[in-house]
């Protein structure tokens, strides 16, 4: 089907490699995370929310991974935490109790000014034209649902948060697991077929396909290269201004 063709009920994308480009989650949201860990785990260690994102971090596998590489019997501390939510960060695991830490670290970067979301100047159009034509936008991504809206709300091209009409991240399920899918939609009220995923990842392509949305690929600049079975599987797009005039079905 040719890209012209498509249309939706809801547009649902991804953040990282579709909207947002990879070098500013991974040179600039990721370092920042990294540094202010431990400020803010020292900050709110006796909170409800810190002690249950601590407690999470202890039970994802890596955690024994990690703490049988050290020389001594670690003291749970937010020293340690953030130590090893550093550990995590390096190796780009999008483990949930991380990202939701991740979020909660940006939200004093954003609020000071530190940092501005970066947005692709086509996603700013997009999104006026898609909202204009009463298409709904929704948000899936690894990073958290407060992290998600502190990058649109804080943007370089303004807040596009009114844009938005939900948001998913790994709560609901893995990004390359079909179900995840499923439930996205039936959250949304809306057939899955009714639904256009835009994301950077063929495996989270795959997925949604088999949930039955339609998916379309970005090829964003500092993109990994996608191999031919997947150029050759999905529509392939470089920005959002190929679906600007997407139309209701
Ligand atoms: C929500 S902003 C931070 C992005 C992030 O941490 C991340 O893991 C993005 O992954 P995506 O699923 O959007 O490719
Ligand atoms: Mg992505």
């Amino acid at each position: 089907m040719a890209l012209t063709d498509l249309s939706a009920k809801v547009v649902l994308v991804d953040i990282e490699g579709t909207t947002t480009s990879i070098s500013f989650v991974h040179d600039v949201l990721f370092p920042y995370a990294s540094a202010n860990a431990e400020q803010y785990l020292l900050e709110t260690w006796e909170t409800d929310n810190t002690k249950l994102i601590v407690e999470e971090l202890q039970q994802l596998p890596q955690y024994e991974e990690y703490t049988s590489s050290l020389d001594e019997q670690p003291t749970i501390d937010a020293k340690h935490i953030a130590d090893f939510s550093r550990y995590l960060i390096e190796k780009d695991l999008k483990v949930t109790p991380l990202k939701t830490l991740q979020g909660l670290i940006w939200d004093k970067g954003y609020a000071s000014g530190e940092l501005k979301g970066h947005v692709y100047e086509d996603v700013a159009v997009a999104f006026r034209a898609w909202t204009e034509t009463g298409l709904r936008i929704a948000v899936y991504s690894s990073g958290s649902v407060a992290a998600q809206k502190l990058i649109f709300q804080h943007s370089i091209a303004g807040d596009l948060l009114p844009h938005l009409s939900a948001h998913f991240d790994t709560r609901v399920g893995h990004k390359m697991q079909t179900e995840s899918y499923t439930s996205i939609a039936e959250s949304l009220e809306v057939e899955p077929q009714h639904v256009l995923f835009l994301t950077d990842a063929p495996e989270e392509a795959i997925a949604a396909r088999a949930a039955g949305m339609q998916t379309v690929l970005l090829a964003r600049p500092g993109n990994a290269p996608l191999a031919e079975e997947h150029t050759s599987a999905f529509p392939v797009i470089a920005n959002f201004v190929a679906l600007q005039s997407l139309k209701q079905p």
